[in-house]
């Protein structure tokens, strides 16, 4: 008499899916493919843009491009014409800029007067209407992490950062092997008996839409020994096997004893229903998965099990809904449009908090970088800070939540942070960090502020700002501040001083920003004042910003990190180190995200990966230092 299987377990779903992936491996190698092929793909590493964009300076509106300088003094009592080709040049939107232009007036604020003259009533600014080289996308910028699942908005920053081919995932190849002296493949064959093989198509399709490869195999009858040779040639052929049927208690259901033959059975029977006799198999390291015969079971086995098995694998996991979050700054809105703010999210302290994201309408990086998005309506002048909105997410909640939330100074390093964890960062400069932590806006703010007493970093900044309440300060690095300026210093920049020259356009940081800090501190011992400094008034937000506008020569001399400097091809001369460090709220030094945070930089990958860039010092990296006492 044929033996039955009666041993069927009844685990509990989830309790069987852990221990399921916990035997197996990711299965998938990477293979690199042309940038316009990659849609829907997975990335296997992190991808660098190879280019700035935008790479030259152009123009952000229709209208006549000018030097700011040429308009000052106009206003409504003192029209002022312009004329073409010695004043000005017509520009559209997209153009580069002209030689010796640093700013566009709108065509809608210029009045033709004669044949090539024009008259204005308001001076220019300098860089006003320009896009400049890497507003949108930095040679060296990650574009996008590993496991991200690519989209159209991805390929447009991916094609802007001059990428030309990527590291994707393989596809899966999973082979489908329907078994049962039943079925039939071909409805021509459907006699009296026979039961037509609707599964396979079903679970074929489920694969495909998850980006699969797939090869269903002819039905396979109840016999062992074909039943074995079916198995060993669909694993052979693929990465993955599901087996359809034949996998309850009958004496003709073989497929058990035969995975188990061949090798481990990891889990029979679960307590789903429809889907009871599921089995979890493994064979020569590989998955074979079989899904019991009646359909409606096949289904929701597959979703329990196989979908969140490929899923893991992939980096990917559940669908997109509505969010509800505290605006964490201002959004001014016209009132003549409804307008779609790309936005950030992230859990901190109970509470999530919504930051918005560049608005240009030239930044593909926003929707890259998009949680979700912030409808702001017609007629609506704009949010308030710290107002509850409504956010459509982009991404699953559960991922978001799993994220480190940093609002402060930027750092290259952050890039390596996000890349092998769930992270999200907000460059405001180390004081906008500062403040974000005040209102509990991010869990942590990545700093690097001189006591322009002492000459001490962070530690009396933090003490002044948080009277009452414990702080803790994760020592980062040490990093080398210092004068960037173009290969072999055609200007010949050596010191602070040299930046008062007349002849010398500088690139500053923005309020708030350390370094703009440790620029004023200098400034202020050797009496200089910014009013002497070409360009003091120009503002970028990032190192690699400073760096990307000496290279492409919209500037002589920036203020900022080695790391950027050495990867522009810049010449430095060095200022000091100073300490780049990250505070956090002494009471989160336990949260998930920030251990695992601390894990990483104290990781010795993170100090290879700093090592290579170089210009940092590491001996710290990871310490606490605790600031102030618990007055609650
Ligand atoms: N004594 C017991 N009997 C059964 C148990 C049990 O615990 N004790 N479990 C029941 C449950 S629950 C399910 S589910 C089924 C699972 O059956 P099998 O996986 O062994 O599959 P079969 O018996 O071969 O077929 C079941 C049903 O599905 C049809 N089928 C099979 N393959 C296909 C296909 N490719 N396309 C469409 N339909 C297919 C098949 O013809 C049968 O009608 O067992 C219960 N019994
Ligand atoms: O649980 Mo079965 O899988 O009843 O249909």
């Amino acid at each position: 008499m044929a033996q039955r299987n009666v041993y069927i377990s009844n685990m509990p779903l989830d309790e069987a899916l852990k221990k399921y992936r916990e035997h197996l491996e990711n299965p998938l190698q990477s293979e690199s493919v042309p940038v316009k092929s990659t849609l829907h793909r997975i990335t296997f590493g992190p991808v660098f843009a190879h280019r700035s964009s935008p790479s030259d300076p152009c123009s952000a509106m229709d209208g006549i491009a000018v030097l700011s300088e040429r308009t000052q003094g106009a206003n409504e009592k003192n029209p002022m014409q312009l004329k073409e080709h010695e004043d000005f040049e017509y520009v559209n939107t997209g153009n580069l800029l002209p030689e010796n232009k640093d700013s566009v007036i709108m065509i809608e604020d210029v009045k033709p007067v004669s044949e090539g003259v024009i008259e204005i009533v308001e001076a220019a600014y300098s860089w006003q209407h320009v896009r400049q080289v890497g507003e949108d996308i930095i040679v060296g910028e990650m574009l996008l992490p590993s496991f991200h699942k690519v989209r159209p908005m991805d390929l447009g920053a991916l094609i802007s950062g001059g990428v030309s081919s990527v590291d994707v995932f393989e596809k899966l190849k999973v082979g489908i092997l329907p078994t049962g002296n039943e079925i039939v493949q071909d409805l021509d064959a459907l006699t009296r008996g026979k039961i037509i093989d609707s599964n396979s198509s079903v679970i074929e399709g489920l694969l495909t839409e998850m980006g699969c490869l797939t090869k269903v195999y002819s039905p396979c009858h109840d016999d062992p020994n074909a039943l074995k040779e079916a198995i060993e040639r669909g694993l052979g052929e693929n990465h993955m096997l599901i087996t359809i049927a034949g996998s309850s208690a009958g004496e003709k259901d073989y497929t058990v004893s035969t995975i188990e033959a061949l090798g481990e059975v990891v889990v029979h029977g679960v307590a789903i229903k429809p889907g009871k006799p599921t089995i979890l198999g493994k064979i020569k390291g590989k998955s074979v998965v079989g899904l019991p015969g009646y359909p409606v079971s096949a289904f929701f086995a597959f979703e329990a099990f196989v979908k969140p098995l490929i899923e893991s694998w992939h980096g990917q996991m559940d669908e997109m809904s509505i969010h509800e979050g505290v605006l964490t700054q201002r959004v001014v809105s016209s009132l003549k449009h409804e307008e779609l703010v790309r936005v950030t999210l992230g859990e901190v302290n109970g509470k999530w908090v919504v930051t918005p994201l560049n608005r240009g309408a030239g930044t593909t990086m926003s929707l890259v970088k998009a949680d979700g998005v912030l409808t702001i309506p017609r007629l609506s002048e704009g949010i308030e800070r710290g107002e509850s909105v409504e956010v459509k997410l982009l991404k699953p909640l559960h991922t978001l939540s799993e994220r480190l939330v940093v609002i402060g100074s930027h750092d290259l390093l952050l890039d390596i942070v996000a890349d092998r964890m769930p992270m999200t960062s907000t460059h405001v400069g180390s004081l906008g960090g500062v403040m974000a932590l005040i209102k509990d806006e991010c869990h942590m703010a990545p700093i690097h502020l001189i006591d322009e007493k002492t000459g001490i970093y962070n530690i009396s900044t933090v003490q002044r700002f948080f009277p009452n309440r414990k702080m803790a300060l994760i020592k980062g690095v040490k990093r080398l501040q210092g004068l960037m300026v173009r290969k072999g210093n055609p200007k010949g920049i050596y010191t602070f001083q040299d930046l008062a020259r007349k002849e010398i356009e500088f690139i500053n940081r923005q309020k708030g920003a350390g370094t703009r800090q440790l620029l004023d501190y200098e400034l202020s011992k050797l009496g200089i004042s910014g009013g002497d400094i070409n360009g003091y008034h120009r503002e970028v937000v990032t190192h690699m910003a400073v760096a990307v506008a000496v290279a492409s020569e919209g500037a002589d001399a920036g203020l900022g990190v080695y790391s950027a400097a050495n990867s522009m091809g810049l010449d430095f001369i060095e200022v000091g180190y100073e300490s780049y460090d990250f505070l956090v709220p002494y009471a989160l030094l336990e949260d998930f995200r920030v251990q695992r945070f601390i894990d990483l930089i104290k990781s010795p990958y993170f100090k290879t990966q700093m090592t290579e860039i170089g210009g940092y010092a590491l001996e710290e990296t990871g310490d606490i230092i605790e600031i102030g006492e618990t007055y609650d």
